[in-house]
């Protein structure tokens, strides 16, 4: 990505909203045709953190970039209240004005808020005013397997209360033995359940056996209407990583350039350090272009990388680093 200083520079917001992607008919054969060559997968995603990906000019704004694509996340079985309350405050002021005024912005949010169910009405409580949606995990989060009609209850439920945004999980089981009739029909309930609440299909990535598999999975969730598709749950063992986001970008591609929908991208779990950040974001663009630089098309699930990140826009602005504690999460 490091090219001609305005290639690199921050692209401006692009106010236009691509039409949501209605899914289409399963189409077995071009599922069966997907495969994925894991080693030269591996290979490419081995040389990304190796390169400068962001030019040092530029990386601020890029951060700040970053900031404004997190679904900050709690997703804890000790959540309280309190806690939701000030993770909305940060999402409201992810980053310091101190640090903010300088670098000349203001107005930055963090792209969603994530929570359990239960913790729906509280954050919208706590956002009102703010614009930023809350986004529920649902359909038996994390391993997804409780019956079905209570799966899309549940998400019945959440709409009900309020979620904009509804990352549901597959049934790894259905890509374990290649059932993909079965998983669309799921996603496509699940959808149906959504209304006009937006779906991000969670495959947990690390569960899936094979590259092949996530490939599988990434399009028949986007041919039964997924409006992203995400990594993990961030409670698998293996949660993103850069060949399985390799695998789904380049299955966004696909499926955009043979219908000519736009499909999100969220990779979420153990996403921490800004570094990281920057290296999806440059990938994002390298692979998909800047347009999916963008809230609308891309998010980071994380609980953490927004306390780095300030730090990091710190450091530049300063020259050094504050203690932990001065970016607070909540
Ligand atoms: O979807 C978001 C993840 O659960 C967050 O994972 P993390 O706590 O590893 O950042």
């Amino acid at each position: 990505m490091e090219k001609t200083a305005s290639e690199t520079r921050l692209p401006q917001l692009v106010a236009e909203h691509p039409p949501r992607n209605p899914g289409m008919a399963l189409d077995l054969d071009w599922v069966a045709r997907v495969q994925a060559n894991t080693s030269a997968i591996e290979r490419r995603a081995k040389t990304l953190p190796g390169r400068r990906s962001v030019k040092k000019a530029h990386q601020a704004a890029w951060l700040l970039k970053a900031v404004s694509c997190i679904d900050l996340t709690t997703l804890s079985g000790d959540d309280t209240v309190g806690r939701v309350q000030r993770l909305c405050a940060k999402a409201r002021q992810p980053v310091r004005e101190d640090i903010l005024e300088p670098l000349g912005m203001s107005g930055l949010t963090t792209g969603a808020v994530c929570v359990y169910h239960d913790m729906i009405a509280p954050a919208i409580d706590a956002l009102q005013g703010s614009g930023i949606p809350v986004a529920a995990v649902s359909t038996g989060f994390p391993a997804g397997l409780s019956p079905l009609h209570l799966r899309i209850a549940e998400i019945e439920e959440s709409v009900k209360a309020g979620a904009a945004e509804i990352d549901i999980v597959i049934s790894r089981r259905h890509v374990l033995t290649q059932d993909w009739q079965a998983l669309y029909e799921e996603m496509r309930a699940f959808r149906d359940a959504c209304g006009d609440a937006h779906v991000k299909a969670i495959l947990a990535t690390g569960e899936l056996g094979s590259l092949r598999n996530v490939a599988r999975a990434s399009l028949v969730c986007m041919m039964a209407g997924a409006d992203f598709i995400k990594t993990s749950t961030g409670k698998e063992s293996v949660n993103a990583t850069l060949p399985v986001s390799l695998v789904m970008i380049r299955a966004i591609r696909d499926y955009l350039d043979a219908t000519g929908y736009h499909v999100g991208y969220k990779p979420a779990g153990g996403i921490s350090k800004a570094k990281d950040a920057l290296i999806y974001l440059s990938l994002m663009k390298d692979e998909l272009g800047v347009r999916w630089c963008q809230p609308d098309l891309f998010r980071f699930g994380a609980s953490s990388l927004l306390g780095d990140i300030e730090r990091q826009l710190e450091h530049h602005l300063t020259g050094a680093y504050s203690a932990n504690h001065r970016h607070a999460m909540g």
